[in-house]
């Protein structure tokens, strides 16, 4: 058990801590690395990171100054001037800065004279050479932390970082590492958390298990970040570099790669394997052990957003990016058993060779390793200390991998990939053990092509086809908040580009051929008096009194264009023919047209001759998908018996609230603030909305013949006249439903307004039903549709839910939409 003891803190007035605490503080890693650390600028803007974005008690981890450890490398092999390069580049540093710069450089004369004598016994003091960049880097950024009044200690890792063997370069020691970090954290041990500074740590430099002081190799200062926040079981590791994250591609070639907002683990993992420069396989192994937050960040650009990498993906099935490692060659061990191909494997890794999209093929008995240029003469080595002869078979080689999580179950994504390499002369398609990974090798010359072209299948998303909104009221001001909250998930998931090109109500309508989800501003101001719009917003608003924005819309006849009807207009309704016409798509939520077997006939039928589609789903059943069901059903052979249930949320909703203590007028008008109803009301309380509902299904259905028999629900002298009139007659239409409440309540049933479609007829009826009935328990506002069929016979399909509402019904047009751009 830990060892405890009861101090008296500053602030409050008793508290228990035990020397590894410090574990709980929610201790945030920064790493920043060489060139984040290379100019007086940088250094200045690492510092305002620091200040601002750390607390008393985060751990700072930095690599060497720019290129110092790679002029210590020069020095180890003799250049001459090295050494005098590394002074002269640190008085030039420190000239920029606001310290005590006689002090720091008397330091760098003396350790450079320390380095001189340590060369000359090389190699067998390489790594103590190597680690002094990483100690005047972590001294430099402490001494100008305290000019920021930010009171930072500079800490050696070796001496917290130690191996367990020596062969492990994974296995830390944990119990050493903790009495250290203890020690450290000594002021949160005694109760005064204030005394807690920024700990600058030295990346890249260790331990062995001999005490000696070793180096990390490539990307060492990474895996010192990933392996102390392990240690410490830090909140979260940053990793500050030059680059705003990982991107779809590498930038420097794909110019129009965009950066990636979050990977996860198991992406990062996968692209770390191959070979990522941002992301060392080493620097990954110790997130996967201990899970934390990570994120890649750039330095170099204010407010850097990076990219997060999260424990659980967030997004799944898709590309995220495409890398690419150049200049491999391929080395081929035959007639070799799988255990010494296992073998060879393991030593290849345990000598810090990367080799990728490594192979045994057992029927052949043949182990393939793909080397860069660098590691070929080592893992030669390696090959031929286990008795093997290996052969080098090609050169310049490059490595193309797709990752994105579980991309591999994406049957979509394989057959898109393994089109695209038909037109290229691939050397072998790999699919590596893990399931985020699709690889293709091919020779240097043609890899650049290669991936441009995968990066355009994959990221350039498809010229989209405009579309124009019709009807800015309830459903149409949500649709567009949607759509553009959406757009981002939307587009890649249907890899095609969103562009809303217009968008109208009865009064004014707006347009922009660049797409008017990124100036909604514009759509806002529709809603506006028509008179000075012109001149409020250059023309980009403009008066559709009579329907004027169809004049516009005639550069798009023969062009495709997506109409997108939220009106409850019977004008727009009959212009659907022409809509067809013209080579238009339709999406209604305006059930006018649909339910007129005559028009609705004429529209398809240009349609089908133009090749365009009609989604409308939203008008049966909002939301619920009633039509694309019974179409389902039609496919796979079923027969439709009947369709009977409740099609009108608003009565629903009605029914449900009304107990005769409220008016009923104030319900209606709750129902309609809450776009329940329809514009007009009187449409609901007629039948006229569900009848519309009926026919349409009875369409869909196909029971066209079927004799009518509606009933309204509401008398309908109380109807007639103007909208004014119903209102003005509010006091009739409450004693109206008050002495049916009456009426049922007496019978002690329910009131529910029902639809029955067969073959032969469709009835709509008010009924009074027992509280035992299948439609009797509904929530508010819920329709519910039994669909009998000849499968679904004794036991109906049932499908109940919302039938009104801004919410589903938006989103019921969305998917329409998001059908249809599929289908297109
Ligand atoms: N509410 C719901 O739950 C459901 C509704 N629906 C259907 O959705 C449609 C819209 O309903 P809702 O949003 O509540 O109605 P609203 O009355 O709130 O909105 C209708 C919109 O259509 C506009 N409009 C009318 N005529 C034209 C025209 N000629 N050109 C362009 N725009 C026009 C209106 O303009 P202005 O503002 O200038 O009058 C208004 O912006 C209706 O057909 C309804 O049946 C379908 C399923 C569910
Ligand atoms: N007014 C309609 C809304 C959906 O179509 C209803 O009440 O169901």
């Amino acid at each position: 058990m830990a060892e405890q003891v009861q101090i008296h803190s500053t602030k409050s007035s008793k508290c228990v801590v035990s020397p590894t605490d410090y574990k709980k503080l929610g201790i945030n890693v920064h790493k920043f690395g060489g060139s984040s650390l290379a100019s007086s600028e940088q250094l200045q803007k690492v510092c305002e990171i620091v200040t601002k974005q750390t607390r008393l008690g985060d751990i700072i981890v930095v690599s060497a100054n720019g290129n110092v450890t790679d002029t210590l490398l020069d020095a180890i092999h003799g250049r001459v001037n090295a050494l005098s390069d590394i002074k002269s580049f640190y008085e030039r540093l420190v000239s920029g800065l606001d310290i005590e710069s006689e002090n720091f450089i008397a330091l760098i004369n003396n350790d450079i004279e320390s380095v001189r004598e340590l060369c000359r016994h090389c190699p067998a003091h390489n790594d103590e050479i190597l680690s002094f960049g990483e100690k005047w880097s972590a001294n430099l950024l402490t001494e100008l932390l305290g000019s920021y009044q930010c009171a930072a200690q500079a800490v050696d890792a070796s001496n917290y970082l130690k191996l367990t063997s020596l062969h492990e370069y994974n296995q830390f020691d944990e119990q050493f590492a903790d009495d250290k970090f203890s020690s450290l954290y000594q002021a949160l041990w005694d109760g005064d958390k204030e005394r807690l500074k920024r700990y600058v740590f030295t990346g890249f430099i260790a331990r062995d298990n001999n005490d000696q002081l070793i180096t990390l190799g490539r990307n060492g200062s990474d895996y010192s970040a990933t392996i102390i926040a392990q240690l410490v079981k830090a909140k979260s590791v940053t990793i500050w570099t030059d680059v705003d994250g990982i991107f779809t591609a590498d930038p420097n070639i794909v110019h129009n790669a965009k950066r990636v907002e979050h990977l996860s683990l198991c992406e990062a993992q996968a692209i770390s394997e191959l070979g990522a420069n941002v992301l060392h396989q080493k620097t990954v192994t110790p997130l996967l052990t201990y899970k934390t937050e990570a994120c890649i960040k750039s330095s170099f650009i204010e407010e850097s957003s990076g990219t997060q990498i999260t424990q659980h993906p967030v997004s799944s099935g898709h590309v995220k990016t495409i890398t690419i490692k150049q200049s491999l060659t391929r080395i081929v061990v035959n007639n070799i058993n799988e255990l010494s191909a296992r073998t060879i494997q393991q030593r290849v890794l345990l000598n810090q060779v990367a080799s990728y999209a490594s192979n045994f093929d057992r029927t052949l008995d043949r182990l393939t390793l793909y080397v860069a240029e660098c590691d070929r003469f080592n893992t030669i080595s390696i090959i031929q200390a286990a008795q093997y002869y290996p052969v080098v078979e090609k050169n310049n080689l490059s490595l193309i991998s797709l990752v994105g999580q579980s991309i591999r179950q994406n049957q979509k994504i394989i057959s898109k990939f393994v089109n695209r390499l038909e037109r290229f002369a691939v050397e072998e398609i790999h699919y590596p053990a893990n399931a985020h990974t699709l690889c293709v090798l091919i020779e240097d010359t043609q890899a650049i092509n290669l991936l441009h072209d995968l990066h355009d299948t994959f990221f350039v998303l498809e010229p989209s086809i405009p579309i124009v909104v019709l009807g800015y009221g309830n459903i149409g001001k949500q649709f567009i908040r949607i759509l553009q909250d959406n757009k981002a998930e939307i587009e890649s998931s249907l890899n095609k580009s969103l562009s809303l090109l217009g968008v109208a109500n009865s009064r004014n309508y707006a347009l922009s051929r660049s797409c008017l989800l990124d100036n909604a501003d514009v759509i806002d101001l529709l809603d506006q008096d028509g008179s000075s719009l012109n001149s409020v917003h250059e023309g980009a608003v403009n008066s559709n009194q009579r329907n004027e924005i169809l004049n516009v819309l005639k550069d798009y006849v023969h062009k495709e264009l997506v109409i997108v009807d939220l009106t409850a207009s019977n004008d727009i309704a009959n212009l659907y023919p022409i809509f067809a016409g013209n080579g238009w798509h339709l999406i209604s939520a305006n059930k006018i047209a649909a339910s007129n077997h005559e028009l609705a006939g004429q529209v398809e039928k240009l349609l089908q001759d133009n090749k365009r589609y009609w989604f409308k789903n939203t008008t049966a059943g909002a939301g619920i998908p009633i039509q694309s069901s019974i179409k389902k059903l039609k496919e796979s052979g079923d027969k439709i018996i009947s369709i009977s249930g409740i099609f009108s949320g608003s009565l629903s909703w009605l029914f449900g609230q009304f107990n005769g203590q409220q008016k009923f007028s104030e319900l209606l008008l709750e129902a309609k603030a809450n776009a329940f109803t329809e514009p007009d009301p009187r449409e609901d309380l007629s039948g006229n909305d569900v009848i519309r509902k009926i026919r349409i299904l009875a369409r869909d259905a196909g029971f066209i013949d079927a004799v009518e028999n509606f009933e309204p629900a509401l008398d309908e002298a109380l109807l007639e006249g103007s909208l004014q009139s119903f209102w003005d007659n509010s006091s009739k239409i409450d004693e109206h439903y008050e002495t049916l409440y009456q009426q049922v309540q007496k019978q002690g049933g329910l009131l529910r307004y029902i639809a029955t479609l067969t073959k032969d007829e469709l009835t709509l009826k008010l009924e009074i039903i027992e509280p035992s009935h299948p439609f009797a328990n509904l929530n508010p506002c819920d329709n519910v549709f039994a669909i009998r069929s000849q499968w679904y016979n004794d036991n109906p399909l049932i499908l109940q839910g919302p039938g009104a509402g801004r919410e589903v019904t938006a989103a019921g047009v969305l998917n329409d939409l998001c059908d249809l751009l599929r289908s297109a």
